[in-house]
């Protein structure tokens, strides 16, 4: 990923400035705003585990960066009352490392491994077992005098984290018991975790200036804390006690972050559609390469929020640029060619949907 990628206030890729976010992190699911469904069914399998006084089953949460997966999987541990043990998938290099991390667990304890896509085929080998039987199989030494041993693992719950499911092998994912997907917040909240943060950290936000930085932040509470600390930082600076939605909009204004939370970035990516490819439908990889980002930083971290907004569109032929794309410009559209019409027609859609292998 680029540098100014990073720099981004609006990324929701994690970044040296928010060494700050941990302060926010809410402790307990009742603190946990947001993603209700995937709360609920948690709260229960939770107090069920509990009950029994068993490990909870896997848990793999999936979902765009900063929308809490970390958060959750130390929840989990709290509300457990267990342990929490935390690696991530590039960090363990060789099976040995995962024995060692495995044997020292104590029964029912959490294993979060975060990036859990980028474990190396070996080592998944060696969690099949563990997470299914609680046994760790290991081969010593080589050649015809290698041995198997056998050794009885405590039950534990493994939450993986991942931006990417797609990209876990089928005998991985299949091994979650509780497979959650987060999704983007919605904007009210968004208010809610913007008033708690500002109330956490000590200044005096009016409730239109929670709202302002809510509706700016593009469904991720780790973009709304940072935009938070921002706009804290300008009227510490400009010597505003109170910060109104005036104060929050001439801080995020100056931040560049426009009034629905795209920056320049963003702008540059839908100003490509609309001028290079009259609307698309564009190739993904056309677009990676013209705005010179990785195509994953693009899926990732760029098109999660344009699409939820309508401001694009996903077809199969490639992205296009919605209705609220070009008012977004503040562009008019030129008149649909034929395959737009055909890529548009709501029945295609419908059946695209239903049925996304098909083309
Ligand atoms: N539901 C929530 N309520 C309040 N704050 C939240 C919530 N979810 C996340 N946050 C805040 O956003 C920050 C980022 O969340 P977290 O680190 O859990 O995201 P993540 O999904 O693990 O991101 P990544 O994919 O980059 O690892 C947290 O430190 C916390 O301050
Ligand atoms: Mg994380």
């Amino acid at each position: 990923m680029s540098e100014d990628m990073e720099e981004r206030p609006v990324s929701p890729v994690r970044a040296t400035e928010d060494a700050g976010e941990a302060s926010l992190r809410p402790q307990t699911l009742s603190d946990f705003i947001g993603q209700e469904g995937n709360r609920q069914n948690l709260a229960i399998f939770i107090e069920a585990a509990r009950a029994r006084g068993e490990a909870l089953d896997h848990v793999l949460l999936h979902g765009p960066p900063g929308l809490g997966k970390t958060t959750l999987a130390q929840i989990v541990a709290r509300e457990l009352g267990v342990g929490f043990r935390a690696t991530s998938g590039p960090v363990i290099q060789k099976s040995g490392d995962l024995a060692a991390i495995l044997t020292n667990l104590q029964p029912r304890d959490v294993l979060f491994i975060d990036e859990i896509h980028r474990l190396q085929p070996a080592i998944e080998e060696v969690l099949y077992p563990a997470m299914e039987d609680f046994q760790l199989d290991l081969v010593i030494g080589e050649g015809p005098a290698a041995r198997s041993l056998r050794i009885d693992l405590p039950p534990f719950t493994l939450v993986g984290a991942t931006t990417r499911s797609g990209l876990l092998a089928t005998p991985l994912r299949d091994r979650f018991g509780i497979p959650l997907r987060l999704v983007l917040y919605t904007p009210d909240e968004l208010r809610v975790i913007v008033a708690r943060g500002a109330r956490l950290l000590g200044f005096d936000l009016t409730e239109d200036g929670a709202h302002e930085i809510a509706r700016r932040s593009r469904g991720t509470p780790r973009i709304a804390g940072r935009l938070l600390r921002r706009v804290r930082d300008f009227s510490a600076v400009e010597g505003r006690g109170q910060v109104d939605r005036a104060i929050a909009d001439a801080a995020l204004t100056r931040l560049e972050v426009d009034h629905r939370g795209l920056d320049a970035m963003d702008r540059r990516y839908l100003r490509r559609i609309a001028e290079h490819h009259a609307g698309g439908p564009v190739g993904v990889e056309t677009l990676a390469a013209a705005l010179a980002e990785a195509r994953d930083t693009l899926e990732d971290v760029i098109e999660p929020y344009l699409i939820q907004e309508g401001l694009i569109l996903r077809t199969s032929r490639g992205r296009m640029l919605g209705e609220p794309g070009w008012r977004h410009l503040d562009m008019v559209p030129p008149p649909p060619s034929p395959e737009q019409t055909a890529l548009l027609a709501p029945d295609l859609f419908a059946a695209h949907d239903r049925n996304p292998a098909k083309p």
